[in-house]
């Protein structure tokens, strides 16, 4: 059934493992992400960007997943990622979103402060669950000094403040992660020492943007299908299982399912020039999108615990 997010990410948090947060834009991936949720015994985020509500609409994009989840046994919750302003969130409640993301991570912070409480007291009187964020999402390439970098990476004591003055529900911080496919050459760096100066502070769920893997074999695949995708990189998985001890308990997945649907159907228009079946064409999408969330919620450990 449709869920509010708190209840989902506390015992995620205080039982250690993580929710992935997927982001959809149709029906194909709203149907991935929820067949293995059901088959894995998972509780689940969809989260709707703000691309997504320009390409699909976002009541229609809410109504399909409302629905879908209704006839779900797991608890899912849909999420407004990245929500721009106070207006995009009014919106989003209207439409029955469960748990919103004010993101106004880029404004001053007394600013950020000022919007996000206005937020958490419109959404907590509904009953729905704010994120909010403190610090840039930057990936920090190997050639940028860390020093330099450190003006974007989220302060463990301004978060623990942020969190009091704000009352949100969890919190999306920055250590070292960015959005997209190429997050730093080689091995992106992640201030897992940072984080835990962060969990010490903040007892609520942390939440991990960028945290897309690139898995090898993906990438492989898509090579072989002539996509040029060799400067790709993401997160390891090494990096993803030591940071969800220390408190990441919503991480967020975009590119990896971008990735897996783009691989499914360069395969099928690329090897078979005369199929124009869409179900064929966007169906093999499917299937891969099906693989890759099935590593991502065996890799958050989520498997079971619905
Ligand atoms: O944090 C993320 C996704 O991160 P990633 O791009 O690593 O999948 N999101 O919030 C998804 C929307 C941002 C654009 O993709
Ligand atoms: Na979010
Ligand atoms: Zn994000």
């Amino acid at each position: 059934p449709l869920v509010v997010g708190k209840e989902v990410l506390d015992k995620a948090r205080r039982e250690g493992y993580a929710v992935p947060s997927f982001n959809t834009n149709n029906l194909e991936i709203t149907q991935a992400i929820l067949e293995v949720a059901e088959e894995l015994k998972a509780p689940v985020f969809i989260q709707v960007s703000d691309g997504a509500r320009k390409y699909a609409g976002m009541e229609n994009l809410a109504n399909l997943v409302k629905d879908m989840a209704s006839r779900v046994r797991v608890p899912v919750v849909l999420h407004l990622d990245h929500g721009a302003d106070f207006a995009m969130v009014m919106q989003a409640l209207r439409a029955g979103f469960t748990s919103v993301m004010i993101d106004a991570s880029h404004h001053p912070l007394e600013e950020n402060v000022r919007e996000t409480r206005k937020v958490v007291e419109a959404a907590h009187a509904v009953g729905v669950s704010v994120e909010a964020e403190l610090g840039r999402l930057q990936g920090i390439e190997d050639n940028v000094q860390v020093s330099e970098a450190e003006a974007f990476l989220t302060d463990p004591e301004e978060a623990e403040r942020f969190v009091a003055e704000t009352g949100i529900d969890y919190l999306a911080i920055a250590i070292g992660t960015s959005h997209g496919a190429y997050k730093g050459k080689g091995r992106p760096y992640i201030d897992h020492r940072r984080l835990q100066e962060i969990a010490r502070r903040v007892s609520l769920p942390l939440v991990l943007h960028g945290a897309s893997g690139v898995p090898a074999w993906l990438k492989e695949k898509l090579l072989a299908t002539g996509a040029e995708v060799k400067e790709a990189t993401g997160i390891h998985d090494e990096d993803i299982q030591k940071a969800i001890p220390n408190g990441i308990a919503k991480i967020n997945i975009d590119t990896d399912l971008r990735l897996a649907m783009t691989l499914g159907i360069r395969e099928v228009v690329v090897g078979n020039p005369r199929e124009f079946d869409p179900r064929k064409i966007i169906g093999k999408g499917r299937d891969y999108l099906k693989q890759v969330i099935r590593e991502k919620f065996q890799l958050m450990r989520t498997v079971g615990r619905a």
